[in-house]
């Protein structure tokens, strides 16, 4: 689907749904409310699935969605650029946390490079680990996209990071990430991400579109020292008085300071909502997405499930913007899906619970 098109299919929670599985849950065999957080979650899922129980969420895919910044020259990032491309090859040969994580959860994981600034690793063994031509949604076997839109962003502390156009190819790319995914089964999509330097733009993003103070939106990403971060919320501060970007043009917050990741991302979260199918967001990157996400589509929030807050500040930021609570709140901050991956159990066993457990009539247990 189309952008536009993408927009105009997303549609509000089916509140008879919702008030069903409501309904349902004041029937089973618990005391009303003993599943916290569990209970609010399974009715938001049927409220998108318009269904009382919606279905599982299985099979789970994950999609990496990986590129590289110009603003990596301003000195926000203590790693080599060239380590986007080097995990991009860790994450085909299946030796990444994200593979880990996601043969525990029998998930699938689709690498798409949307703007990976140096060549992609070309190791025989990585090209046979990533087999020829592999099922779409086959846990077993890492599959590789390639859809760059540019080698990397430009340098959003000197010019605006994407033209529209470039923007625009990258979301998307996202959509038909989410459509193909969907069609090939996926009852859930988990965002990843891999992008040296992808914390900066993330903040930006996040401080664009909540207009929260650039030092409240920026964190420390892969780790860096006092004087690095003082000077990477300097960037985000200039970049954002620099470009001004419109919080209700998502398109063009995304060009003057986004990235082609994010922007990747936040056309799979619309798709995903299109398509009424539940999207686990990652970390920081995915949430910065999930604004734009908002910002083209606010019902898109419906499909939007929080895996964990990441230890970015921008994250919390971010998701209290959107109303989500995060899942699980484990300190994570690497990327790549793997906070997404470790929750998803918790979400198919909200789901869960609505279509096995009994209720007190149907197992004889006395109610108060
Ligand atoms: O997911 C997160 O919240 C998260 C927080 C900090 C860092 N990361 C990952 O680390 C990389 C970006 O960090 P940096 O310091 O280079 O901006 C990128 O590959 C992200 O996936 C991810
Ligand atoms: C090694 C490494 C792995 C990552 N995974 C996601 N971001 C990352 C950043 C680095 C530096």
């Amino acid at each position: 689907m189309m952008l536009e098109t993408t927009i105009a299919a997303i549609r509000p929670a089916d509140e008879a749904a919702m008030a069903a599985a409501r309904e349902l849950h004041g029937r089973l065999t618990k005391p009303a409310g003993s599943l916290g957080a569990l209970e609010e979650l399974s009715v938001r899922l049927a409220g998108l699935a318009g269904a009382c129980p919606p279905p599982l969420p299985e099979p789970a895919a994950v999609a990496i969605f990986a590129g590289d910044h110009g603003v990596h020259a301003q000195g926000v990032s203590p790693w080599p650029q060239e380590v986007t491309a080097q995990m991009i090859g860790n994450f085909l040969a299946g030796g990444a946390v994200v593979n880990a994580f996601a043969r525990q959860a029998g998930a699938s994981v689709t690498v798409v490079d949307v703007g990976v600034a140096t060549p992609l690793p070309t190791d025989p063994a990585v090209a046979d680990a990533a087999g020829l031509d592999p099922a779409v949604l086959d846990p077993a076997v890492p599959r590789l996209v390639v859809a760059s839109v540019r080698r990397g962003t430009r340098d959003l502390a000197v010019t605006a990071a994407l033209t529209r156009d470039e923007a625009l190819a990258a979301v998307q790319t996202g959509i038909r990430i989410a459509d193909e995914l969907i069609d090939a089964g996926a009852g859930i999509l988990l965002t990843g991400d891999m992008g040296i330097g992808n914390t900066t733009p993330a903040a930006a993003l996040i401080a664009a579109f909540t207009g929260v103070d650039a030092l409240d939106a920026t964190g420390r990403g892969t780790g860096v020292d006092d004087p690095t971060y003082a000077h990477k919320v300097a960037v985000v501060r200039a970049a954002l008085a620099r470009h001004i970007p419109d919080p209700t043009d998502p398109l063009g917050v995304l060009a003057a300071v986004g990235g082609l990741e994010h922007a990747a991302l936040a056309g799979l979260i619309l798709g995903a909502a299109a398509r009424r199918t539940p999207v686990l967001l990652d970390g920081v990157i995915a949430v910065s997405a999930a604004l734009a996400a908002a910002a083209f589509a606010p019902d898109a929030v419906s499909a939007m499930v929080a895996g964990h807050r990441s230890a970015e500040p921008g994250a919390t930021v971010a998701l209290r913007h959107l109303g989500l609570d995060p899942l699980i709140d484990l300190g994570l901050r690497l990327g790549e899906g793997t906070g997404a991956l470790l929750a998803l159990p918790v979400v198919t066993g909200a789901v869960r619970v609505l279509h096995e457990v009994a209720t007190f009539d149907s197992a004889g247990v006395a109610e108060k």
